[in-house]
């Protein structure tokens, strides 16, 4: 008899994933966008935040094998290899922005497709979890994946990228253009993916959002980490403050209260 749990996201058999990233470099031609990057990514939800063109999506490319890289990433005891399907083999598999679906298909398509890796048996039956764990798609396996709207689209698109068990899930502002509601929900698929075992490196622009789920954060700004902690610190920290969340920092001496005071 084919058994398998019924509790959400447990399509993961493997322990969560521990990234490690050592001086990485990498960029498009001849412009070098990340410099010497060195990062952990640990069991459960990490975020990188940072302004519009700081490199944040250029990691997860990176790491994913889209774009050439020097350095070296470690996951868990072995070296990442470079290939994109030898990476998605090793179990890291990224959700890109923008989604990447095949629009012509339909939702259970679009799934099955995610799961290509694997024998057919085991397809159906991971088919079968996406559902569970995603009933919202179950109810529309037969929709058109073009034409639903954009946070059911986020939704099938994260569901695809479960379909292959990976043990780290990188998702790149899977919030982007949402609805508020969406958002929020979108951020709590992903904390549950991550308390289920499979750990998440997230791109993210709802910096508020983002570091109330997140275990931790990394801030990165024209190509380097700037800032880095437990998402509650950071989210109270002056640097994240100051630049997201439209709070001026308290000044830091009084000479600097004065200037300030005088400024305004
Ligand atoms: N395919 C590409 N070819 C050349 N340059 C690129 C390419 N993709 C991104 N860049 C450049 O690399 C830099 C970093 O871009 P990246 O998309 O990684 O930033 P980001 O932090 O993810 O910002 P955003 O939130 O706007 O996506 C930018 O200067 C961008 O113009």
């Amino acid at each position: 008899m084919m058994w398998y749990r019924n509790t959400p996201f447990n399509l993961n058999e493997q322990a969560a994933a521990r990234l490690w990233v050592e001086d990485l470099s990498a960029g498009y031609g001849n412009f070098l966008v990340l410099r010497n990057l060195s990062l952990e990514v640990l069991p459960g939800l990490t975020v990188i935040l940072g302004p519009n063109g700081a490199g944040k999506s250029t990691l997860l490319k990176a790491l994913n094998g889209l774009i050439g890289r020097s350095g070296h990433v470690w996951l868990d005891d072995a070296e990442l290899p470079s290939k994109t399907h030898e990476i998605v083999r090793s179990g890291v598999v990224l959700v890109p922005e923008g989604r990447q679906l095949f629009p012509q298909l339909t939702v259970r398509e679009n799934l099955e497709l995610g799961g290509w890796l694997v024998p057919k048996g085991l397809r159906a039956q991971r088919l079968d979890q996406a559902f569970i764990d995603f009933p919202k798609l179950k109810e529309r396996a037969s929709q058109l994946a073009g034409t639903m709207s954009g946070g059911e689209q986020q939704m099938v698109a994260v569901a695809r990228a479960m379909m292959s068990a990976p043990r780290l899930l990188m998702l790149d502002e899977p919030s982007l253009g949402l609805a508020p509601r969406m958002v929020d929900e979108l951020l709590h698929i992903a904390r549950r993916i991550a308390d289920n075992g499979t750990t998440v490196l997230m791109v993210e622009q709802n910096v508020k959002k983002a570091l109330a789920v997140a275990d931790r954060g990394y801030v990165m700004e024209r190509g380097t980490l700037v800032a880095s902690g437990a998402a509650k610190l950071l989210a109270r920290s002056s640097v994240i403050r100051e630049a997201y969340l439209g709070a001026a920092a308290a000044p830091a001496t009084p000479r600097a209260a004065a200037a300030a005071k005088a400024a305004a």
